[in-house]
């Protein structure tokens, strides 16, 4: 390949429009030291936005597993899932999923982006053939992915305001009078990536049954550290499809669909980010399949992480900031411009805490936070550390 520079200008007037209004990333490399501490720059930094929430990623379980179905099954697997990609391990993560979830079955997929991505759009082109295009109903802050499966979907969103199932209710009974083969989708999240909020599920559930819609529900974040013994906000109740992710609380990579046998059947035919993908890799199905043997039985961590959650909330309070709607173990501290935010986050690193800061695109306008993702691998003493940096970041900051 030869190197081309034709296009630049065109790439840099870009880069110089997110550097001017401070929304311009960079990559910064961390070298990981354990569960919760990153090595930047030589430095050690208690890392406080890693979506790792048990601290699994090294869990001597995982490692184990994962090191020893790498060790008999290679590194790869060679082939898409219909192909010979599919092993008899894929089999036995997509049953335990399945079991762990209450769902008749599961499906295993590369990536939550991914699995949203094309998931999403194969669901709604199914619903477009059932007569009418769908009516598909969107919490105003879906995460990306979710967006891209809309998009590539060709549907139009009817977004409702963020968490205001009553705002949904009322565009449900709005469009209640149009074309009654149209399918109803509600697509929204039980714990939401940037806020930390929560869906209230059985209020969702009756709402839909009562519309006669479809929901689709995003456990990202939910899935290992909710619901009875981690097994996310939709257990026990009434959806559709529950989409969620292997590379969050359950310390791996990937993504996973759960909810009717006719469902993941369908998908494994028509998803084309299921069908035209390579099989997930042994190492991460055995880091999979231990993270499912392990979750339920963390309930002490689950608890231990809400109670950090608190208290972190009440520093923030204190402090007279503001930490969102936040319920969870992803706390955001409220600032507004994206300078400020970037600013707050290097005073929070100058005491050792590493915690990013959020700007749009990724967050709505002046809408510009630092995501503080808490994790059960956090001892007292990094709590203690993190509480102390944000009260000392906030006096400078005032
Ligand atoms: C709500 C939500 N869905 C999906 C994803 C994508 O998951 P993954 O990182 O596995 O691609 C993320 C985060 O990255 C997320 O926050």
């Amino acid at each position: 390949m030869r190197f081309m520079a034709r296009f630049d200008p065109i790439f840099q007037t870009a880069l110089d429009h997110m550097a001017d209004t401070h929304t311009r990333r960079v990559l910064r490399p961390v070298r990981h030291a354990g569960a919760a501490t990153v090595i930047r720059d030589g430095r050690e930094l208690v890392n406080f936005s890693s979506n790792d929430y048990l601290g699994l990623s090294h869990h001597p379980a995982l490692r184990a597993r994962a090191a020893q179905w790498l060790q008999q099954d290679g590194t790869g697997a060679g082939a898409s899932r219909l192909v010979t990609g599919t092993t008899a391990r894929h089999m036995q993560v997509e049953a335990r999923l399945a079991a762990f979830k209450g769902c008749e079955a599961a499906m295993i997929l590369a990536s939550g982006w991914q699995a949203n991505a094309s998931v999403l759009a194969a669901l709604l082109r199914l619903a477009a053939e059932q007569g009418a295009p769908p009516l598909v109903f969107t919490d105003r802050l879906n995460h990306a992915s979710l967006h891209q499966g809309c998009m590539a979907a060709g549907v139009r969103q009817i977004r409702f305001r963020h968490n205001d199932l009553g705002h949904l209710d009322s565009l449900l009974e709005r469009h209640a009078g149009n074309d009654a083969r149209a399918m109803r989708v509600i697509v929204t999240e039980s714990v939401f990536s940037m806020d930390g909020d929560r869906t209230d599920i059985a209020q969702l559930g009756a709402l839909a049954r009562r519309h006669g819609a479809f929901t689709y529900v995003d456990e990202a974040h939910a899935t290992g550290v909710l619901g009875p013994q981690g097994r996310g906000l939709c257990a026990g109740h009434d959806i559709d499809l529950v989409m969620g992710t292997f590379s969050k609380a359950l310390g791996g990579f990937g993504a996973y669909v759960a909810g009717s046998r006719a469902l993941c059947d369908w998908l494994a035919n028509a998803c084309s980010g299921f069908v035209f993908t390579t099989a997930p890799p042994p190492a991460v199905l055995g880091a999979m399949d231990a993270a499912l043997e392990l979750a339920p039985t963390l309930d002490e961590a689950r608890a231990r992480l809400a109670r950090n959650a608190d208290h972190i909330r009440s520093v923030i309070h204190g402090c007279g900031l503001s930490s969102g709607p936040s319920t969870t173990q992803v706390i955001p501290i409220m600032i507004g411009e994206a300078a400020h935010a970037l600013s707050f986050a290097t005073r929070l690193e100058t005491h050792g805490v590493l915690a990013t800061a959020i700007r749009p695109p990724t967050v709505p306008p002046n809408g510009s936070r630092i995501r503080l993702a808490l994790s059960a691998a956090h001892t007292d003493g990094m709590i203690d550390r993190l509480a102390h940096a944000i009260t000392l970041a906030t006096r400078r900051h005032a």
